[in-house]
């Protein structure tokens, strides 16, 4: 213990905290101090507890027993989080909980113990300065980016009291890159002036940068806390999935379907056999892609093997064997209040039915239940509403309605292992690529290019018009991006279709 950790009360603190969800012990007796200043990584599995940790933090959801304090205060069970909030404790989120029809002024109020006392203009446009942003306090929260918006949330942890604790979790799974730094060195920035940070993210790279510490949760229990330095990004994956098997790439045997689309006039080409990436920036127009090809933008024709493939609405691209993992898979797809089973099944009913609508039960188990243990999803049982899962177990399911209840001829995947944990996302690429090998077109999009060098075999390379292609080789996620920025580049003689090949 350096000194001064002896002599500095820990900014917050567990001691044997639990937390069960009827029969589920979501935290089991955890016991932690984070000191002022640090930046600690928490990592875990799909389901082992982080954001159920941040909810009691948050006071968003009671401990079932034991407790935590912020410096020498113990915390009762009954705090809301308008008074934790008060008390210097912000949590941010992947998508900050702000009113869109109300302004930056009114929204950096709300959420203050006295929410209609009147905004103070000086002081909420010193808490956006101090985020490094000159935002007009009178715009629309709507009209904001994400990155933007992400900025108005912490400033509202910073009006009128300081900081004290920051948790944030999965807070750059939908930026850029550019906005991803940004939010690090202000993250920085906060630890200097002493706040503590928790970062809960699947994004190794960025937990490997900017955390001092991590502890690793498993099944409600902390299995490992130590120092960064005792990481790298390999060992970080091998302690979070032991039994995680690196995926062998199988030479390329390319198939007679061929997918062809074309881009602002240069045509994409698209081959059963192998995986190929869209890499472009976040909510760039690989998505734009995906969703022409499922219907998704009304009608739309592209050519397959040398045929017209026709597609006007989602279920037109069903019938035709086209499905579409969505990037916002919060969003698109899930329903609250049914069960796991029924969620996974949604979409295929009818077909899988046979003249009845529904699937007999023992079909449908085994098919849930093999999805299932492909995906490695943890949780309560099939019959149990899919609110009750975690965020990532959520995604499992929808993963699972598209890949694994009937075998799709083109596959097209968004954005497929984000907010996945390690684990997961070995499986997700040893099935893809396997579904490839078996004959399925695979398209996958994505704004991350450590994702494409992990699934793809080929890319296409987006900004705007302009369009590059590259094969994998080594290095080929420093190339992505390197490409990307390239293109990004004002193109002094710029033609609009530019097909350069590697
Ligand atoms: N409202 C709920 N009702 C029942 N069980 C729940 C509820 N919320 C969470 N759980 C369970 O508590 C456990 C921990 O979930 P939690 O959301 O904290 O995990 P997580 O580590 O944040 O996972 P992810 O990375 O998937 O977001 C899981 O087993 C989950 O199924």
């Amino acid at each position: 213990m350096s000194l001064a950790s002896a002599v500095v009360a820990p900014r917050l603190e567990f001691r044997n905290l639990t937390v069960d969800f009827g029969a589920t012990r979501a935290l089991n007796a955890i016991t932690a101090s984070i000191q002022p200043g640090e930046i600690v990584g928490l990592l875990g599995h799909n389901g082992a507890g982080k954001t159920t940790l941040f909810n009691v933090v948050a006071g968003a959801n009671p401990a079932t027993s034991g407790t935590f304090l912020l410096g020498y205060e113990e915390i009762s069970q009954k705090i809301t989080p308008r008074e934790i909030a008060s008390k210097g404790v912000t949590v941010l989120y992947q998508d900050p909980a702000l009113t869109g029809n109300l302004s930056v002024l009114d929204n950096l109020y709300l959420a203050q113990l006295a929410p209609f006392s009147r905004p103070d203009r000086a002081q909420a446009a010193a808490a956006l300065e101090r985020v490094g942003s000159d935002l007009d306090l009178d715009q629309l929260v709507d009209t904001l980016s994400l990155g933007e918006r992400q900025l108005v949330a912490l400033a509202r942890g910073l009006l009128g009291k300081d900081m004290k604790v920051l948790l944030l979790d999965e807070p750059t799974a939908a930026l850029g890159l550019k906005e991803t730094e940004a939010l690090h060195s202000l993250i920085r920035k906060f630890a200097k002036e002493g706040v503590a940070v928790v970062y809960v993210s699947h994004r190794l790279p960025d937990i490997l940068q900017v955390c001092q510490r991590i502890i690793i949760l498993s099944a409600g229990e902390i299995v490992a806390d130590g120092p960064v330095t005792d990481y790298d990004a390999r060992k970080l994956a091998r302690a979070l999935a032991p039994g995680l098997l690196e995926v062998e790439r199988s030479e390329l045997v390319l198939g007679q379907a061929l997918l062809s689309v074309k881009h602002a006039g240069t045509p994409l080409s698209f081959r059963e056999g192998e995986v190929v990436g869209l890499f472009g920036m976040a909510g760039g127009e690989q998505f734009a892609i995906l969703e022409r090809l499922f219907g998704l933008k009304g009608k739309y024709s592209t050519v397959l093997s040398g045929l017209l493939l026709e597609v006007s609405n989602p279920l037109s691209a069903m019938k035709q064997g086209i499905h579409l993992v969505p990037a916002d898979r919060e969003k698109d797809g899930l329903i609250s209040g049914m069960s796991a089973a029924e969620n996974t099944f949604l979409p295929w009913y009818r077909t899988i039915a046979g003249r009845g609508w529904w699937v007999s039960r023992d079909t449908g188990n085994a098919d849930y239940d093999s999805a299932r243990e492909r995906l490695n999803i943890l949780g309560p049982t099939r019959a149990s509403t899919i609110d009750q899962f975690s965020g990532g177990n959520r995604q499992k399911h929808l993963i699972a309605r598209w890949m694994f209840v009937k075998r799709p001829k083109i596959l097209l995947l968004a954005q497929p292992t984000q907010g996945v944990d390690v684990g997961a996302k070995a499986d997700i690429v040893r099935a893809v690529r396997a579904m490839a090998a078996q004959g399925t077109i695979v398209i996958v999009a994505s704004a991350e290019s450590d994702e494409i060098a992990s699934i793809c075999d080929r890319s296409y390379i987006l900004f705007h018009d302009h369009v590059r292609e590259r094969t994998a080789a080594k290095g080929f996620d420093e190339q992505l991006l390197a490409d990307l920025l390239d293109l990004a580049q004002p193109q002094p003689h710029s033609q609009p279709d530019l097909l350069q090949k590697n």
